[in-house]
């Protein structure tokens, strides 16, 4: 599903190179649980950017489901983002005026669907996780761990091809952090396509595969 061939990135401070991504191979295929593991700084971020489709300037080939993403446009990568990527945060990144629904409705009206149909999507969604109760509430009410699961239900409301996770448990007590990747591994068991990324060691015995960034490069 995803290739990546001798990724790099640089960003320019004070006029000087500065490269993050020292030329990155991965492949991930559907169906993975895969955990990206590295310290503050080694360029997580920067390849989530780039994976999610946000970040278009790189050196180097990303082939999603065998296609150079260079030949789309920026629209058609916001399309292809809408449709196939499911991001979730460390810090929620929930829309604190809106209620439960509405925040897991959002990728769905930028998708174009007709209220009824966001509001059946969003139902089934809300329930996947635990939530069906609490349609009507307002985020700003809500536990941690119930924030983090409105935003994975708003991950995984466009029946995305692969969720990105940044440090998903980051924020949250153990016992939270226990649930909510439990959460993920139902997800993954159901078919969707999981890409952890944390400096959690212990969070690896949900993955399939652990890859190791050190300073911009696979160790
Ligand atoms: N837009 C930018 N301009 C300049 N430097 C940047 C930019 N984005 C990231 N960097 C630098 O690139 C390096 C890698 O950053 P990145 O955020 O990818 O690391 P990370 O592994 O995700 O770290 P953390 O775990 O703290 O989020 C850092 O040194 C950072 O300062």
């Amino acid at each position: 599903m995803i290739k990546l061939e001798d990724i790099k990135k640089s960003f320019q401070i004070n006029r000087e190179d500065f490269t993050v991504l020292k030329g990155i191979n991965l492949e991930i295929h559907s169906g993975e649980f895969i955990g990206i593991l590295g310290r503050s700084g080694s360029g997580k971020s920067t390849l989530l950017n780039l994976i999610g489709f946000l970040d278009s300037r790189f050196e180097g080939v990303y082939e999603f489901d065998g296609k150079s993403t260079r030949q789309y446009s920026d629209n058609e990568l916001s399309r292809i983002r809408n449709k196939n990527v499911g991001f979730v945060f460390q810090n929620f990144s929930l829309i604190e005026e809106m209620n439960v629904k509405q925040n897991v409705e959002l990728p769905l009206m930028y998708a174009g669907l007709s209220s009824k149909q966001a509001d059946e999507e969003a139902r089934n969604s809300l329930k996947q996780v635990g939530l069906e109760e609490f349609l009507g509430q307002s985020v700003k009410v809500l536990s941690g761990g119930q924030r983090q699961r409105v935003a994975i239900a708003r991950a995984i409301v466009n029946q995305p091809r692969f969720v990105i996770a940044d440090e998903p448990t980051g924020a949250l007590d153990s016992k939270t952090s226990y649930e909510i990747m439990e959460l993920f591994k139902e997800l993954n068991q159901k078919g969707v396509t999981i890409i952890l990324v944390t400096h959690d060691e212990s969070l690896t015995s949900y993955c399939n595969r652990v890859m190791h960034l050190l300073d911009g490069e696979f160790s």
